[in-house]
């Protein structure tokens, strides 16, 4: 038992915004009043602190099986639990990549036994990412997936894609597409623009992005498939997205911090962890994004969270890989960015965060709702730091954040009811 003492509860889907105290019993939320007294319980003192249903990151990349070197599931979900992340969903570029029954089963027994925060998988489009053979979508549904991709590319072929997007249709999961042509892209390490002639690396254009974006809306409009579009970067994909809302049509897209915290101005040849995919835009594209976070084309945030090994980055930025860790800087970074501005109130965010996520793959989180699952975390708003990467237990400290002065800390994070984050320390099981 643990009575949550005297903080101000948001919670966006409730319409509740008041200061109050939490009973967690059996796992879940026992009641939300003023002044709870009961005998025996953990008592967290959260006054001048602010309680909100635990976060949602639908986009993660946890890198096992195959990758273990980048990271695994039990350090990619202690990196969630000090994110303040209770429930994640993990992309299927491993090795072997989430296609098959069996892969699934292993992450989810894996989660169960090591995982700290839930974890639920998205399968595979193609065997191995390999853009031409279709995986059995039901089967993997069956399984447990949440969703289909093949993040990192997208099968060029229009054929697979039709055909996925049917199937996707059929079995009532969304299809998240990463959206880049690779031949519009090839061999592109930063944006096309001021930054490839600054750095005189290859730049990779915004029509690499919105040319698929284009290409999934036909295809989701034709299937009547739930189209989520990944780390959305680029103007005229916004743009497309909000034409397409307008018409009715089941697309939902996700933005993540660095799309809309960073321009391609920080991008230098020597730092390769401003490499990521899509790549860090110019100031107008940064612009839409916010715009399409306030005006909600933009559904949610979710981080991409990229772990990578220091020998991946430590080399030619040509050469380096793609990718960002993200989810110990998610809250603050967003925080700092979207509500300090402005642009968002704090509800907005904690929305985009929590209930619209689960939302978008069908699970009943994101709420404070008595007799529902605790999954809840504890905020100090008050909290300023500067990011400090060499402190991430994510075994990525691949970000172009580190020293950045961000406010927003989460202090205490709760999954089925259990403490599994306090204070910076991770209680492991
Ligand atoms: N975003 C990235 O830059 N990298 C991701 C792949 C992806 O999300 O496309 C990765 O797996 O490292
Ligand atoms: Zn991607
Ligand atoms: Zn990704």
């Amino acid at each position: 038992m643990i009575v949550i003492k005297n903080g101000r509860v948001v919670d966006p889907q409730n319409g509740v915004d008041k200061i109050t105290d939490i009973l967690v019993i059996d796992g879940k939320i026992g009641m939300i009043a003023p002044q709870i007294h009961v005998e025996h319980a953990k008592i967290i003192d959260a006054t001048g602190k602010v309680v909100v249903p635990g976060f949602v990151d639908i986009h993660v990349h946890l890198r096992e099986p195959g990758f273990e070197h980048k990271e695994s599931i039990r350090t990619g979900t202690m990196s969630a639990a000090m994110g303040g992340f209770t429930t994640i969903a993990c992309m299927p570029n491993t090795k072997p990549a989430v296609h098959s029954k069996e892969i699934v089963h292993y992450i989810l027994d894996k989660a169960e036994k090591e995982g700290i925060v839930n974890v639920l998988p998205i399968g595979s489009i193609t065997t191995n990412l390999d853009g031409s053979t279709l995986t059995n979508v039901k089967e993997l549904v069956q399984s447990g997936v949440v969703a289909i991709s093949d993040d990192g590319k997208t099968p060029m072929d229009t054929g697979i894609m039709e055909k996925a997007f049917e199937e996707a249709s059929k079995n009532q999961i969304p299809l998240i597409d990463h959206c880049e042509d690779h031949d519009l892209a090839k061999g592109g390490s930063v944006n096309e623009g001021k930054a490839s002639e600054r750095t005189g690396i290859k730049g990779i254009p915004n029509a690499a992005e919105w040319r698929i974006v284009a290409r999934d809306i036909a295809l989701a409009e034709k299937y009547g498939t739930h189209l989520h579009i990944a780390h959305i970067s680029t103007k005229e994909s916004v743009a497309l997205v909000r034409k397409a809302k307008e018409k009715g049509l089941k697309i939902t897209c996700e933005a993540a911090p660095h799309h809309f915290a960073l321009t391609d101005d920080v991008v230098t040849r020597q730092d390769t962890y401003t490499k990521v995919n899509p790549p860090l835009r110019s100031q107008d594209d940064v612009d839409a994004v916010r715009l399409g976070l306030k005006d909600r084309t933009i559904d949610i945030i979710a981080t991409d969270h990229a772990p990578h090994d220091e020998d991946s980055k430590r080399v030619a930025y040509e050469e380096a890989s793609f990718g960002i860790s993200g989810l110990e800087t998610a809250f603050a970074i967003s925080y700092t960015e979207l509500v300090e501005t402005g642009i968002l109130s704090f509800s907005q965010l904690v929305d985009k965060m929590s209930y619209l996520p689960s939302k978008i793959i069908g699970i009943d989180r994101g709420a404070l709702t008595v007799g529902k699952v605790a999954d809840l975390v504890v905020l100090d708003l008050n909290q300023e730091e500067n990011i400090d990467a060499s402190k991430f237990v994510s075994m990525g400290k691949n970000t172009p954040f580190h020293g950045k002065r961000v406010k927003g800390k989460v202090l205490y994070t709760l999954v089925d009811g259990n403490v599994v984050m306090e204070k910076g320390v991770v209680l492991c099981s």
